[in-house]
This record gives structure tokens, C-alpha cells and sequence, in this order.
């Protein structure tokens, strides 16, 4: 346990001191008060001396405090719970908060590099386990230190003799129960890693059931997963198997111990040592000692476990975020749309150059064509201009301004993006159009759908605006989910534009729609246009042609036919296809 990990739950937990010591009170008063009970009994028992020779007059009292002793401690008990889980619920909340907080601040580097499962779980079931461990183990732990050293006096009060026997018995217990729960833990762990590849297998099956099913993949499917299934079940039955011991074998020591305390406390009555009473007294708390006793493995578990949980959480949110603005950084507001490149380096990786010393000056309302191969680099041009990532050395200009000299959120609100997947959310269709200017009046809404020629299939659909995407955009077509995010970007009105492979998840004819679309957009725009189908770009001013990272190439479609290098090969390359 990393001594900041506690230093930083207890900042969380400090926040709510007042439950906390609420919480500790309860307890102390719930537990000490029960301690009371088993010695009340013991004295009630010794009340009934024999038949038709009963004390009422001793016993009736002693009932009646019993009575109100359990009810005090029952009331201390759910005081303690309800404090507790108070406490707990605003806790996950903060944390939880601060944990979805920071995620916003991350730079796509580490969305890039991070399995996005992974980041969910941390938000949901680590941060679960942190609460709910930390609480339940807090609590407990106090509770079995007040009953574990009440019993223990009150045991020794009764008689030393007998508690030297249960003090020999019990560790015992407990060392029988951790040497079990060291070997279940193991078979455990493989169980919960099995079940975390099963769960994986059965996402990208279920996320990939047209790929499944085209490659008639159903049955090699099935095979995998019975494969996995069996080794879930091996390891779940060998986990049961050895867990399975711990009760009956702890049960089976502490019942000896029982039955060695009758038997002595016998003994020792008949030599009037003893009350019965006594001995009731003394059996009730030998139970209540050994209890905590043998939870103490499966506590310190949990414990552990939330503190795992809380370490890797907190790694989160020391996540680096992304690099902080200037305090002199300014707005930018409506550019003429002005790019500028100057000798910018950059690589995702230190070891892998990608971009070397570029230059390239684009003017206002220039629309620039990027082509090359695979991996030549496109996209992380855009990922530049839009500050995604952040140039090595160089500098990228926008209107005369250094792009990490204006706010981020002023850039990004300048350009708009259209991508090759339409990301679209559970929700009206106005809503997701709405998505980056929800203050947008209904009005605005129709007249930007009617710009990128939405409006004729939105007014068909069965409530118009109001109709409801499934997540993903489901009920709607390639097509269809492209003209949404068209009309998105057009609301938001961007100086600039970027998009990247837009058209290449669409058939040929809806591309031509889709294409009057974009060229209506990119009217009076500086546009950076990505495509692999060279004939979507013959209208570009500029058209960049990038290998390796590298401009080779640069003019207009004719200009650079003319040359017969590069980009003449790749266009006569995909007519003769
Ligand atoms: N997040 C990343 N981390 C590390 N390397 C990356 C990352 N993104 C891209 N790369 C690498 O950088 C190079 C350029 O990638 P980029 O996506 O810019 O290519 P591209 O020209 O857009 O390719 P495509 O036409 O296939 O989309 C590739 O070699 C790629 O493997």
C-alpha cells in the first residue's frame, strides 16, 4: 500500500469527517453493548435455580435491560449504515467525478494508447470497490477490534483457564483459513481472468456478428467459446472446491472448541468453580471471539483490493493532461481560414520520424487535397491543425496567430470535422445535429439540414426532426448518418474544414449527393480534404501528394497529371482499376 494512495483516499474520505466519526461512534456504542449481553444472559440463566424455584424478581430486570440492550445496539447499528453508506455513495461520486473530470483533459495520445475497457472499468468497478471496500472494511475492522478485545476481557474475567484454551484454538482456525484462501485465491484469480477473455470473445462476437456471419464463422465461433467456457468452469470448480473447505474446516476447529469449553466449564462447575451461567456466558463469547477472527483473511482481501483498485484509479488521474495554454493564449474567432506550416516536425513515437521540417502556406478558402498511400501521414496533418497532438519543433499559423497561442476550444470551434465513421448518440435527430451548437434555434437547425441536403430525408423519417436514433445511428443509412454529420458541422459554421476520408464508407451514387453536400460546405472555407478516391478531388487548388510523411508532390490535379510522377501513377492506377 503506497503511502500517497492512502494519503489521497483519506482526502476523499475527509470530506465527510463528520460521518466518519458518526460512523465510529455507532459502532463502538452497536459493539460494546452486544459485549454486555452474553454476561446479562449468563446472569439470567444463574436466576433459574431449579424447578419451581425461579427468581422472578432478579430475572424480570434483567431481561428488560437485555431487551432495550439489544434495541440501543440495533438503533447504534442502522445509524452506522445509513452514516456509512452516505458517506460511501458521495465518495464514488467525488472520485468518480474527479476521475471523468480529468478524462476530458487527456490528450487522443492516451485514448490512442490505452484499451478503452480498461478505462471504463476503472470508472466504474474500481471505483465501486474502493467505496465499498474501504466502508465495509473500515467498519468491520472496528467492530472486530472492540468485540475481539471485549470478549477477551470479559472471557478472562470469567476464567483465564478456559480462555488459554480458546486463545490456543482459534489462531489456529485462522491460520487453516488463510492457508486455504492463499490456495483458492490463486484458482480465483484464473477464474476472473478466463471470465474477462470470455466476456472479450462474446463483445467482439456480438459487436461482429455481420463478419461472422458472412465468413460462415458461426461454428469455429461456437468451438472457441466452448473451449473457453470449459476452462471457465474448470477454474470456477476448483476455486469452489477449495473455498468450499474453509467454512466446514474453521466450523469443525471452532466447534471443538466449543465443545472443550462445555466440557472443562462442566468440570469446573460440578467443582464449583462455575456458574451455568457462567458457562453460557463464556461460550457465547468464545463464538463471538473466534468470528472476527476467521473473517480477518477474507477482510484483509477486500482491503487490499481496494486499495489495488484505488491505485489504479488515481493512475488515471495523474494521467498527464494535455499541455496547458498559454496564460496570454487569446480567442480565435471566425479566421479567414489562413494555414500555415513552418518547418513542423513531428512523430508519435521518438524513435519513428514521421513528419520532418514541413512547409506549406494554404490560402483563405483554398480547398487542399491530401493523397498518398497508407500511413504516409494525412491524418496526422490534421491531427496537428486541430492540435491532438503537438508539433515536436515548427509552428502551425492560423491568421498570423501560433495555433498554442489561441485557446483550444476557440480552435477546434473554428474547424469542423467530418470523418469517415458518422459518430452519432442515443437521441433526437435535431439533438444530434445540434451536438456542437445545442443553443441552436429549431429554425437554424432546418436551414443548415436544408444546406447539406438533409432536410429531404429527414422530413421523411416517421417524427422528422424528433425521431430518435438508436446509438451508433443504427436505423439509418451509411448515407444517411454522413448527411447528419455534414449538417452538424454546418450548424457550427467553421472557418475552416477537415474531411477526412468522409465519403469513403458510401456508395457512388449517394457520393455524388454527399459530394454536392461537402461542395456547398467547403463554399467560402478553407478546406483540407482527405481521400483516397482521387476522382473526389480533381476541383482541389492544392493537391498535396505525402509519402513517408514527406510532401512529393504539390499542385493542382493538372499540374501534377502533367508531371508524371506520383500522383500520375496512383490516379491512372485507380482508372485502370
Ligand atoms: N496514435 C498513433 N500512435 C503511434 N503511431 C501512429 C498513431 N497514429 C498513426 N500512427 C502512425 O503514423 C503513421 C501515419 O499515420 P496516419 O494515420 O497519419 O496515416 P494516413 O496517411 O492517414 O493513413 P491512412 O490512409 O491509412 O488513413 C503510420 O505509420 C501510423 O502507423
Amino acid at each position: 500500500m503506497k503511502k500517497s494512495t492512502l494519503r489521497r483516499i483519506w482526502i476523499y474520505m475527509g470530506k465527510y469527517k463528520i460521518n466518519l466519526i458518526g460512523v465510529l461512534i455507532c459502532s463502538f456504542f452497536s459493539n460494546t453493548l452486544l459485549i454486555f449481553a452474553p454476561l446479562l444472559t449468563g446472569k439470567a440463566i444463574d436466576k433459574i435455580i431449579g424447578p419451581s424455584n425461579v427468581d422472578f424478581s432478579g430475572l424480570i430486570p434483567l431481561i428488560s435491560i437485555l431487551l432495550a440492550l439489544y434495541l440501543t445496539s440495533s438503533l447504534f447499528q442502522w445509524f452506522m449504515s445509513i452514516l456509512s453508506n452516505v458517506a460511501a455513495s458521495h465518495i464514488t461520486k467525488d472520485i468518480r467525478k474527479d476521475a471523468f473530470d480529468h478524462l476530458n483533459t487527456l490528450p487522443l495520445k492516451f485514448f490512442d494508447q490505452t484499451a478503452h475497457g480498461d478505462i471504463i472499468s476503472k470508472l466504474t468497478n474500481d471505483i465501486d470497490a474502493i467505496s465499498e471496500g474501504l466502508f465495509q472494511g473500515i467498519t468491520q475492522v472496528l467492530s472486530a477490534a472492540i468485540i475481539i478485545t471485549g470478549c477477551f476481557g470479559f472471557m478472562l474475567a470469567i476464567n483465564p483457564f478456559i480462555t488459554m484454551i480458546v486463545l490456543i484454538i482459534t489462531p489456529l482456525c485462522f491460520f487453516i483459513a488463510s492457508f486455504i484462501a492463499k490456495q483458492s485465491k490463486k484458482m480465483f484469480s484464473n477464474q476472473s481472468k478466463t471470465v474477462g477473455e470470455l466476456n472479450g470473445y462474446v463483445e467482439e462476437m456480438i459487436g461482429n456478428q455481420k463478419v461472422v456471419k458472412a465468413f460462415g464463422y458461426e461454428n469455429r465461433s461456437l468451438e472457441a467459446f466452448k473451449k473457453m467456457n470449459e476452462e471457465l468452469y474448470h477454474w470456477g470448480q476448483k476455486a469452489q472446491w477449495y473455498s468450499s473447505l474453509t467454512n466446514p474446516t474453521t466450523r469443525l476447529i471452532n466447534n471443538t472448541a466449543y465443545v472443550a469449553v462445555t466440557v472443562i466449564g462442566g468440570l469446573l462447575a460440578i467443582a464449583g468453580h462455575l456458574s451455568v451461567g457462567n458457562i453460557a456466558s463464556f461460550l457465547t463469547y468464545s463464538n463471538q471471539f473466534a468470528k472476527p477472527i476467521n473473517e480477518i483473511t477474507s477482510l484483509s482481501s477486500q482491503i487490499q483490493s481496494a486499495f489495488a483498485s484505488a491505485e489504479r484509479v488515481f493512475a488515471l488521474i495523474d494521467e498527464e493532461s494535455e499541455a496547458k495554454v498559454l496564460e496570454s493564449a487569446k480567442e480565435i474567432n471566425n479566421p479567414r481560414g489562413s494555414v500555415e506550416f513552418k518547418k513542423v516536425s513531428f512523430s508519435y513515437r521518438p524513435d519513428v520520424p514521421l513528419i520532418k521540417e514541413l512547409d506549406l502556406s494554404v490560402k483563405p478558402t483554398n480547398m487542399i487535397a491530401i493523397v498518398g498511400p497508407t500511413g504516409s501521414g494525412k491524418t496526422t496533418l490534421v491531427n496537428l491543425i486541430m492540435r491532438f497532438y503537438d508539433v515536436n519543433s515548427g509552428n502551425i499559423i492560423i491568421d498570423g496567430d501560433s495555433i498554442y497561442n489561441v485557446t483550444r476550444e476557440s480552435l477546434r470551434q473554428s474547424i469542423g470535422m467530418v470523418l469517415q465513421e458518422s459518430w452519432l448518440f442515443k437521441g433526437t435527430v435535431a439533438e444530434n445535429v445540434a451536438y456542437g451548437k445545442p443553443e441552436a434555434t429549431r429554425n437554424e437547425i432546418i436551414n443548415a439540414a436544408k444546406e447539406s441536403m438533409a432536410h429531404s430525408f429527414i422530413k421523411r423519417l416517421p417524427k422528422g426532426y424528433d425521431t430518435e436514433i438508436t446509438e451508433d445511428g443504427g436505423n439509418l443509412s451509411q448515407g444517411q448518418k454522413q448527411l447528419l454529420t455534414i449538417t452538424r458541422v454546418m450548424l457550427t459554421n467553421p472557418s475552416i474544414l477537415i474531411l477526412d476520408e468522409a465519403t469513403s464508407n458510401i456508395d457512388t451514387r449517394t457520393e455524388i449527393k454527399i459530394q454536392k453536400a461537402f461542395s456547398k460546405m467547403m463554399e467560402g472555407r478553407t478546406s483540407f480534404v482527405i481521400a483516397h478516391r482521387l476522382s473526389t478531388i480533381r476541383e482541389a487548388d492544392v493537391i498535396l501528394v505525402l509519402k513517408d510523411g514527406d510532401i512529393i508532390e504539390k499542385g493542382n490535379h493538372e499540374e501534377l497529371l502533367k508531371k508524371k510522377g506520383f500522383y500520375y501513377t496512383m490516379y491512372h492506377s485507380q482508372f485502370a482499376e
